[in-house]
């Protein structure tokens, strides 16, 4: 026995090892995240402690198999599977486990959280016995999570006294105003940006204002992830803890392994993903609904619409007709700027 327990001890000792990241090879600032091409219309990760059923949540509903076993870092990369839901594809990204300290290094907890970044939605995932510190844990983890900038579009970044223009990957951070003598500096800038980790950007100032109110601009312009706590392994509590569970607030109580509940989940991602699907009509055809295109209800205009059908439609673009619940008329004629609603039915008319 005494054996046993040591073999498992190292074992252990050495699959941890093994999420280690190699010496000085910390990835960066951010960390690098794991190299899984994204797929479909929205992407959600799942995050969570070792051994909460993850894996098991993931063959379950793409039915992609992901490796599920009792013992700890079962998986030790990104599994991505499918979600076909109401004519859209979801990936789902199931992830290695994440410890205490993880946005500090420890395991892959960076490059799990970089690869959490870039989804649309995070389930946290959370095994019903140990549901509070797990908890109260990994939203620390999470803690830098909210996005700075990242899914906001290059020309949208203008916010009161600044316009901030955010470069790709380079150029360094730039500072430029119309006022003779600034309260503030680019070092001062570059500081605050550095804090956000916004490490290419342009920001002009029009007006005389000082740091405090750059920290607003950029607060303000923040974009945060959804999350969804999955409570799992139901079948392990009584139907009045079930019943407390399921009352708090984003809270969603599953069976993975029995299945239980997993449609009540895919429903609420839909719900949390905030999707809107529009559907093609060709001149003097039927609708394709079982195609639609999926946008994001933030970026859900008509133009959006055509740049997701082809990269130059919006160059013929003379207007377009809608169907549905974004106009009062069937059909109404619309600009590039109006924005639709889900099920919503276009037309796009050419320029000759
Ligand atoms: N009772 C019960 N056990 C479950 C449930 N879901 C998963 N498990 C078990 O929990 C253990 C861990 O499941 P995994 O799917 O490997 O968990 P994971 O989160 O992917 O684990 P790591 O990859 O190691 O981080 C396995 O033994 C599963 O069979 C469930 O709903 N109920
Ligand atoms: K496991
Ligand atoms: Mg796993």
């Amino acid at each position: 026995m005494g054996h046993l327990g040591m073999l498992k001890a190292k074992l252990a000792k050495l699959r941890r090892d093994l999420l280690e990241p190699s010496t000085g090879a910390k990835g960066g600032p951010g960390g690098e995240g794991f190299d899984v091409t994204k797929v479909g219309d929205a992407r959600v990760g799942f995050v969570g402690f070792p051994s909460v059923g993850k894996s098991t949540l993931l063959t379950k509903l793409t039915g992609t198999y992901s490796e599920a076993a009792s013992y700890e870092f079962t998986t030790l990369t990104c599994v991505p599977g499918i979600v076909r839901y109401r004519g859209a594809k979801i990936q789902m990204l199931d992830l290695p486990g994440i410890i205490e300290g993880a946005k500090d290094g420890k395991g892959r907890g960076r490059q799990v959280i970089s690869t959490a970044r870039t989804c649309n939605l995070i389930l946290i995932v959370l095994d019903c016995l140990k549901p509070l510190t797990h908890k109260r844990l990994i939203e620390h983890e999470l803690e830098r999570l909210p996005l700075t900038f990242s899914r906001i579009p290059v020309d949208t970044l203008s916010y009161g006294p600044y316009s901030a223009r955010r470069k790709k990957d380079r150029g360094g951070i730039n500072f430029t105003t119309t006022v003779a003598t600034p309260k503030i500096d680019l070092d001062a800038v570059k500081a605050v940006c550095s804090e956000y980790r916004i490490h290419n950007a342009d920001i002009h100032m029009t007006d005389d204002h000082d740091l405090d109110d750059l920290v607003d601009v950029i607060e303000g312009s923040r974009v945060y992830i959804p999350a969804i706590y999955v409570i799992n392994k139901i079948d392990q509590i009584t139907i009045e803890e079930l019943e407390i569970m399921s009352k708090l607030p984003h809270y969603c109580p599953v069976c993975a392994f029995h299945e239980w509940n997993l449609d009540g989940l895919v429903e609420m991602c839909w719900e949390y993903l905030d999707l809107v699907r529009v559907y093609t009509k060709p001149k003097g055809k039927l609708p394709d609904f079982n195609e639609p295109v999926v946008l994001h209800r933030q970026r859900s205009t008509v133009e959006d619409f055509c740049n997701r059908i082809h990269k130059t439609l919006i160059k013929q673009f003379k207007y377009a007709l809608v169907w549905g619940s974004s106009v009062k008329h069937r059909p109404q004629r619309v600009g590039r700027d109006h924005v639709l609603h889900d099920e919503d039915i276009v037309q796009i008319v050419k320029r000759i």
